[in-house]
């Protein structure tokens, strides 16, 4: 019988705990525990510490979890909850995305001041983002808008769209969701036209390879349908990370035993990209990711990725 109680390693932010709390009531629910059989352990890591600066100029992805990883290798936690969206594609040695959880809706919300809508902001405008991703699809679509580095937590993007720093900001409606905030998004955009980040919406747990014990507890909360599709995700995004100055974005879904794939990769002013897509068995879906960014690769040519590396 456990008789200590799991440790549950998370970031602090509103949203991080949103994510732990949700699913440590999964696994209560899953397994009839009460609530004193988990310990929620939350730790800073250094995409919380630093948020004057762009993700990728301060070293990308694992910003989120290289703290919290590090207390999972050494045994000081049992399992940690992430965004999938700021995993790397390589963990550390010995540990692996477990379990995912439900996805929520992958979208990404518009939150305008000047207007409700991006198509209608005002010629010249300025817009809030950090992601490379999120500023190339607006420059593709607006070419005169400005977008201006904007990082920290949810709460503090939409303190700074209210002060009026932009006349707008882009957030996964995930995370709005998650904290109870969709009334602030002015607008949801379009997939097609504005392809989220590859794992978007997707919470995931990390754990120890060969852990048994935390690892059986975590299969009952697995949603087989996400674990697919970010897998499939996860294999696109891991092709093209050589750089990772490069837009990406891309998103799967599961049909049946089906699995569907779109990506797309942009330069950073938006005015050049590749879309691809794939589709396959559901068991293949690291393969069909993978072949998804082969191909993208080779369709954009080394040209495409030399002249803003
Ligand atoms: N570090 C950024 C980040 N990582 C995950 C989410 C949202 C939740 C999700 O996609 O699951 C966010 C904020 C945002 O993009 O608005």
């Amino acid at each position: 019988m456990q008789t200590k109680p799991f440790r549950i390693g998370t970031r602090g932010s509103p949203l991080a705990l949103a994510q732990a709390h949700e699913t440590r009531d999964r696994l209560m629910e899953a397994h009839g525990f009460g609530e004193d059989m988990f310990e929620v352990v939350v730790l800073s890591t250094k995409g919380d510490r630093i948020t004057d600066r762009a993700l990728s100029e301060i070293g990308g992805k694992g910003l989120f979890t290289e703290e919290i990883e590090q207390q999972l290798t050494s045994g000081e936690l049992d399992f940690a909850v992430h965004s999938s969206k700021d995993m790397a594609t390589a963990l550390p040695d010995g540990l692996f995305l477990s379990a995912f959880l439900p996805r929520e809706d992958v979208r990404d919300a518009f939150i305008g001041r000047s207007a409700a809508r991006l198509m209608e902001l005002p010629q010249g405008a300025t817009v809030g983002s950090a992601s490379l991703r999120r500023q190339a699809l607006i420059r593709r679509l607006r070419p005169d808008i400005t977008t201006v580095i904007f990082r920290g937590q949810v709460e503090t993007r939409l303190r700074k769209l209210e002060e009026g720093h932009v006349d707008g900001t882009l957030l996964a409606y995930a995370g709005l969701k998650r904290l109870g905030k969709t009334d602030v998004a002015t607008e949801i955009l379009d997939p097609e036209e504005f392809p989220p980040a590859p794992a978007q919406g997707a919470i995931c747990v990390e754990s120890r390879i060969g852990d048994s014990r935390v690892n059986d507890l975590l299969a009952a909360i697995n949603h087989q349908p996400t674990h697919d599709a970010v897998t499939c995700e996860r294999a696109f995004l891991r092709i093209l990370d050589g750089s990772c100055r490069t837009p990406i974005a891309g998103l799967a879904r599961c049909e049946g035993d089906r699995l569907r794939f779109s990506g797309m990769i942009l330069t950073p002013d938006g005015q050049k990209f590749h879309k691809v897509e794939g589709e396959g068995a559901r068991k293949d879906a690291a393969a069909i990711g993978q072949s998804a960014g082969e191909t993208v690769l080779k369709k954009a040519g080394a040209g495409f990725f030399e002249n803003w590396r």
